[in-house]
């Protein structure tokens, strides 16, 4: 390390007790193994239970080690054993010896790291000017015993919005439950060019602790963090919304390509989530079985997560779900129905989201103003998130889903009388349909295929869910008037062939009495 601050915190390995190793020597072989990776770019030596003598002695070994790969070594909460080693830099909590104390006794060129758990900390951190901070824990972590809870990555990220916002904010790396299934959702989450947030780089235990080859683990933990292009993440906004050649591009695109929606939905709305499919040229599979879904993320163009008839086991399956379609780059919408009415759907909705990228969050208003206040519980709470109603202001409503997409890095669709789909970035009001759609038994349900399929071939997330849901709604308009506002049950039959027409004519002329705005 020439200077304090020419240090780079992309991987950062915090080592697990030498206790937990067989022996020593096996405990060093696999540190030399992982810095042998040339992947590893800081690592911290943590040990909580050896006397100061013993911690010493052991200091010396893996300053050896990582003097020899050119590592820079940080020493874990004792200010002692760092001095004495001659270590690159410490790290402390707020329990440990003070920042004031520590950096008064080091010299200049030690760097200091702090943790933090809270947005409050993290301030904290950049006020005192530490060298980095230490976020953690992202995800829940059985590593530290007595740590805080998790803030996930959309936490992590409303933190590091507020650090970015000053001026010589310290880098941070992130900390806890970090493995090579959420680096690369993380690093998404939290390093957006739009918002000018940056997380500098992971750090972690037993991603590369517990890994019997901790130099393949680095390596592929270090690729993962420097990727640029994302696997799940959406492709660039291409539409022009709304108009009538957009329209016509993605159902056109819709009929070519016939995506093979997966249906993780409810029981009750089967049928007509696979009628609608099928009638919007699209292809449905049905499947709740956890063995089928890895296969299907591979054949699948995108899954449709519907906990209407939820049971103790979704989150595990939905989780599952999230996971094998966000490596496969698939399309996942997610329809939180009913979200805040029991405690089970409140934890289900927040271990979906918290778990890995969402194409499309799709609700009514409460479901959303209900996934709006899971966000309460963590650093929102420290801002004032507003919980807002269904009977709000069309404006204010448009507020809380902008915010909500934003927080998600996500596209929102709020269906109701007027619609609301915002990209975080984009806001539309969609103002066609028919009261008929409320009388339908899964109307609302058989959208979150529509959009899946809109979404995986249209290319514009937030684009191709305004034209899905337009199709849907002006499709609707065109069966009540064939059967009249007081028969909903031929309504529906009606409302199935005018979907396939839709998209049979790709739009054309179908575009006529669309009421979508794009709000300033
Ligand atoms: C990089 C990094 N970040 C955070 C921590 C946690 O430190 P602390 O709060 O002092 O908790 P313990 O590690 O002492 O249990 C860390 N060690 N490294
Ligand atoms: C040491 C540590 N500090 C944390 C914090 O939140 O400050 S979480 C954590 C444990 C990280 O281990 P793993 O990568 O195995 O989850």
């Amino acid at each position: 390390m020439e200077s304090k601050h020419n240090f780079d915190l992309s991987v950062y390995l915090v080592t697990s007790p030498v206790a937990s190793f067989p022996s020593e020597d096996a405990y060093l072989k696999h540190l030399e193994t992982a810095l042998s990776s040339d992947a590893i770019t800081v690592l911290q030596l943590r040990e909580k239970k050896l006397s100061d003598d013993a911690f010493l002695a052991l200091a010396r070994k893996v300053k050896k080690l990582t003097d020899k790969a050119k590592v820079p070594l940080v020493i874990n909460d004792n200010l002692f054993v760092c001095k004495e080693v001659g270590a690159e830099g410490l790290h402390i909590g707020w329990d440990d010896v003070g920042y004031e104390t520590a950096r008064k006794e080091l010299p200049e060129s030690t760097f200091i790291g702090l943790s933090a758990s809270t947005l409050d900390q993290a301030l904290a951190c950049a006020r005192l000017k530490a060298d980095y901070i230490g976020l953690g824990p992202i995800f829940p972590t059985s590593s530290k015993p007595d740590a805080n809870p998790p803030c996930f990555a959309y936490g992590a990220r409303e933190i590091l919005e507020e650090l970015s916002k000053l001026e010589g904010a310290p880098p941070v790396v992130g900390i806890g439950g970090i493995d090579e299934g959420n680096t690369e959702y993380l690093q998404w989450m939290c390093n957006d060019g739009r918002s000018g947030v940056t997380l500098d780089g992971v750090a972690v235990i037993s991603a590369i602790m517990a890994s019997p080859q901790p130099d393949e683990a680095a390596k592929r933990l270090k690729e993962l963090w420097e990727r640029t292009t994302y696997t799940f993440a959406p492709k660039p906004v291409t539409l022009e919304v709304p108009s009538g050649t957009a329209f016509r591009t993605v159902l056109g695109k819709v009929r070519e390509k016939k995506p093979l929606v997966h249906n993780m939905t409810n029981t009750v709305v089967q049928t007509i989530s696979a009628n609608m499919l099928l009638a919007f040229h699209a292809s449905p599979i049905m499947s709740l079985a956890s063995s089928e879904v890895e296969d299907l993320s591979k054949i699948c163009d995108g899954v449709v997560l519907n906990i209407g008839t939820l049971d103790e086991s979704t989150s595990t399956l939905f989780t599952k779900a999230v996971a094998a379609y966000n490596a496969a780059g698939k399309v996942v919408v997610f329809d939180p129905v009913g979200a805040g009415a029991t405690k089970l759907r409140r934890e289900t909705t927040k271990r979906i989201l918290e778990s890995g990228y969402i194409t499309v969050i799709k609700g009514n208003a409460s479901e959303i103003a209900t996934v709006a206040g899971d966000l309460a519980g963590s650093v929102a709470e420290q801002r004032g998130v507003d919980a807002v109603k269904s009977d709000s202001s069309v404006d204010v409503q448009a507020e809380l889903v902008l915010k909500v997409a934003k927080r998600y890095r996500t596209t929102v669709v709020q269906t109701g009388e007027v619609d609301i789909v915002s990209d975080g970035t984009r806001t539309w009001t969609l103002r066609n349909g028919t009261p008929l759609q409320e009388l339908t038994t899964g109307a609302g349900c058989a959208l979150g295929g529509i959009l899946a399929a809109s979404v995986a071939a249209g290319g514009d997330v937030a684009g191709s869910c305004v034209v899905g849901l337009t199709a849907y709604n002006l499709a609707a308009e065109r069966a009540a008037k064939v059967v009249g506002d007081s028969s909903p049950g031929s309504f529906v039959g009606v409302w199935v062939d005018e979907v396939h027409k839709a998209v049979k004519d790709a739009g054309a002329g179908g575009y006529d009495g669309a009421r979508v705005e794009l709000l300033k």
